[in-house]
């Protein structure tokens, strides 16, 4: 059934059940619940609103409006709003119940036992819910035939705002309404994709309300227009999901406004989950760009400069506080001289028989006639300005081994004359004047910067004499698998699991290729284990994970099965919204983005601000989760650690490349799993070996592989495949290789 077509809307009337609000001077904003009520249903394309009327707490106004809303035949759903507590006016379920032909308990039992989660005052309301006839208020049956299809249900709320959207969310988003209203017209229930069993909400009050993220109003999947239930008021960002009708609305937002849950209520019966994916499937291109827009970086951190740091991304620019060398300095092993210096044979000096002539302290020079020994990377003494290589010097003559006339003492054996044997080089040559390298007040590296493996970074913040420096905190990652099916390859495995038998089927493969994958990139990991397939295990862990680290990756549980639990659990569970749920590639369609609020501590005026951590819950299928790591969650960590570009750009590179085997095109995006070779035959052409099946369970397929083609989608009446020799594009996953670096090819 379509919910599109006006006649199969359910039509509800709206009774403001108030004596002030009933008083001909009342300020008209007075009511809001009644117009609650009005937008929550207006955002739910099921209902179409009719009518809303505002009488005081008295029996019979109350009794008039209902009887004339249910005798004009038009309405399928009256909801009161007020009157059901235990004040002296309340009197709403006096003036119901003496209407209701059939009561109905369920839907009473239903309202209490939710509110009672949120407050035990709910423990005061007295809602009554039930049918009313028409024929049962006209005082007639003689046509009983007419009764079918007459009946009206009846359902009293509160009058607080907030009892009334936590009511409205427990009949609308467990389908009862609907699958009710259904069966009073005589239909068998399951246009509404509802089994008669149809799951109800799952414990969750915290989440369900409060909090207030909303989710961006990009990309609304229509493809059917939306006229539905707009006719008064405005749409509101009600929960809804029954059965085939998933429409994303356009949220007018209000300030309380909740993001729209889409999951199946895994606590429910199985025959209620989804049979086709309620998440709209988003392009490579959008995926990547939500991604980048909802990830930020995280905090600025003062770390010692050492070799850890690689892989942070620089939060300062910084400076050279001094010149390096600080002074003139040779570059060669020697003798330091004046450039005037002709050939001819010196008295050799030494740092250690004349050390004050490299003191700052001291003015003395090197004498005439006097050359100085120093060695690569020192400093030339004052009175020098260049530098002979010892290759063109020879020894003349020694100290000797006891006292002498004509020999001057020295240490035995050390130089004493020393014949330079061309004149002194120009000081270009060998000196390294000071601040050649770098000068005082250069800017060495930029706020921005990354500080990669390749030890350049590291090097040069040391070199310059920096010992700590502002980066932006390098994302802690925690992992977890999930399935009941998956065992630990490190764990105890009993003998049934071994042989194969019981429910045993996979090693957890995606935990530990994962890690590799992480820690070779830098990455802290937070092992966070194999989860079963328990709602409460999963929240459980996901909290710790959230607690812990500073994004979080599952695999497995993101599909259609009725145990794929991480939309629900993230949803209804933990409070998030999942920015996509399905993404146009292959492998990895089920690829789910979400972030999920953390409570921040306290601040001191009370109230608690909420952080959001991002959550890539990624497919089980091993290959599957792998290519979806480098594809959308590489870029998610770069822009936490600090990536910075003005577009979508922290994705890793990609390249032209050749394809050496045909392949044949998707209607998703595929990543085809490559050898990337460069032929420098053919001028380094970068050529693409295929690794062969592809399929999603065979992680062997990124065994070797250091790129992913990214195919493009097969479209309508386009070609099916690209032939060996054609250009594609690839994303580079791991260092390019030779033609020829490979055991085979
Ligand atoms: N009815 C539909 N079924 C499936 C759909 C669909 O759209 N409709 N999508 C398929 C696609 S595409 C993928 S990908 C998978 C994704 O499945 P889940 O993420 O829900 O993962 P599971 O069902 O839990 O597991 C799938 C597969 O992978 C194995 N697995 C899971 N975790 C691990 C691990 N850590 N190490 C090794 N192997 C693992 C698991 O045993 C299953 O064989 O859904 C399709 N189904
Ligand atoms: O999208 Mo799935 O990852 O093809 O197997």
């Amino acid at each position: 059934m379509s919910h599109e077509s006006l006649d199969t809307k359910i039509k509800v009337a709206v009774l403001t059940v108030s004596d002030r609000a009933s008083l001909p001077d009342s300020d008209p904003d007075y009511d809001k619940s009644g117009p609650a009520i009005q937008e929550i249903l207006a955002d739910n394309p099921a209902f179409s609103f009719t009518y809303h009327a505002i009488v005081p707490d008295d029996i019979s106004s109350i009794q008039d409006a209902v009887k004339k809303w249910v005798n004009d035949g038009g309405v399928d759903w009256i909801v009161t709003t007020g009157g059901t507590g235990f004040s002296p006016r309340d009197r709403t379920p006096e003036a119901i119940t003496p209407l209701l032909s059939r009561l109905a308990p369920g839907l009473v039992h239903l309202l209490v036992s939710s509110s009672l989660k949120y407050t035990m005052m709910a423990a005061l309301s007295r809602p009554v819910a039930g049918t009313i006839a028409r024929s049962s208020i006209h005082g007639s049956d003689e046509n009983s035939e007419s009764v079918v299809g007459r009946e009206t249900l009846v359902v009293t709320l509160p009058g607080s705002m907030k009892a009334v959207r936590e009511n409205l969310t427990v009949l609308l988003d467990s389908g009862v309404i609907v699958h009710a209203v259904e069966l009073m017209k005589g239909g068998d229930g399951t246009q509404s994709g509802q089994g008669v069993h149809g799951a109800l909400e799952p414990a969750s009050p915290h989440h369900e309300h409060g909090h207030k993220f909303h989710r961006g109003d990009h990309r609304h999947d229509h493809g059917h227009g939306h006229g539905h239930g707009h006719e008064r008021g405005r749409g509101r960002g009600g929960k809804h999901f029954h059965g085939e009708n998933h429409h994303r609305h356009h949220h007018h937002h209000h300030q309380d406004d909740d993001h729209e849950i889409l999951s199946h209520d895994p606590s429910g019966a199985v025959s209620a989950r989804h049979r086709t994916s309620p998440y709209p499937i988003v392009s490579l291109e959008d995926a990547q760009e939500i991604i980048h827009k909802t990830v930020n970086h995280l905090p600025v951190v003062t770390l010692p400069v050492t070799a850890s740091l690689r892989g942070h991304v620089l939060a300062e620019d910084v400076y050279a506080f001094t010149d390096f060398p600080p002074t003139k300095t040779t570059s060669v092993d020697g003798y330091a001289l004046r450039a005037s210096d002709p050939a001819g044979t010196y008295t050799v000096l030494t740092s250690s028989s004349h050390p004050h002539l490299l003191s700052p302290t001291s003015q003395e020079e090197l004498p005439e006639g006097c050359i100085y020994r120093i060695n690569t990377g020192g400093a030339l003494p004052r009175g020098a300005d260049t530098v002979i290589m010892v290759e063109d010097t020879k020894v003349v003559a020694t100290y000797l081994e006891g006292p002498s006339d004509s020999t001057p003492s020295g240490p035995p054996g050390e130089e004493w004359k020393v014949e330079t044997l061309i004149p002194a080089p120009p000081s270009r040559i060998n000196v390294r004047q000071p601040g050649s390298d770098v000068r005082q007040g250069d800017l060495v590296m930029r706020r921005g910067e990354r500080i990669t493996s390749g030890g350049g970074e590291v090097g040069s913040l040391i070199f310059i004499g920096k010992r700590e420096v502002k980066v932006f905190q390098k994302p802690v990652v925690a992992l977890m698998s999930t399935g009941n099916e998956i065992r630990d390859i490190l764990g105890s495995v009993s003998s049934s699991a071994e042989s194969g038998e019981g429910d045993w089927k996979s090693w957890d493969t995606n935990r530990p290729s994962l890690t590799a994958a992480l820690e070779g990139m830098g990455y802290e990991v937070v092992d966070l284990g194999i989860v079963p397939d328990e709602i409460d295990a999963h929240v459980r862990t996901l909290q710790d994970g959230l607690a812990r680290a500073d994004i979080v990756l599952t695999t497995g549980g993101t599909s259609m099965g009725p145990t794929d639990l991480l939309k629900p659990v993230i949803e209804r569970r933990l409070g998030g919204e999942v920015k996509f749920g399905r993404v146009s590639v292959k492998p990895g369609k089920p690829t789910t983005f979400a972030v999920v609020p953390i409570d921040a501590p306290n601040n001191s005026s009370g109230d608690t601000p909420k952080r959001l951590k991002p959550l890539f819950a990624l497919p089980g299928n091993p290959a599957s989760a792998l290519v979806t790591f480098n594809v959308f969650v590489v870029p998610a960590l770069r822009k936490l650690g600090g990536w910075e570009f003005s577009g979508v750009g922290c994705e890793l590179p990609r390249v032209l490349v050749e394809l050496q085997q045909p392949v044949l095109l998707d209607p998703r995006t595929e990543f085809h799993r490559v050898i990337l070779r460069s032929d420098l035959r053919e001028g380094g052409k970068l050529k693409a070996y295929s690794t062969g099946g592809q399929r999603s369970s065979r992680v062997a397929s990124l065994s070797g592989a250091n790129g992913l083609l990214v195919l493009p989608q097969k479209v309508n009446s386009g070609k099916d495949e690209l032939g060996s020799g054609e250009m594609a594009e690839a994303i580079v996953i791991g260092g390019i290789l030779n033609l020829y670096d490979a055991l085979y090819f």
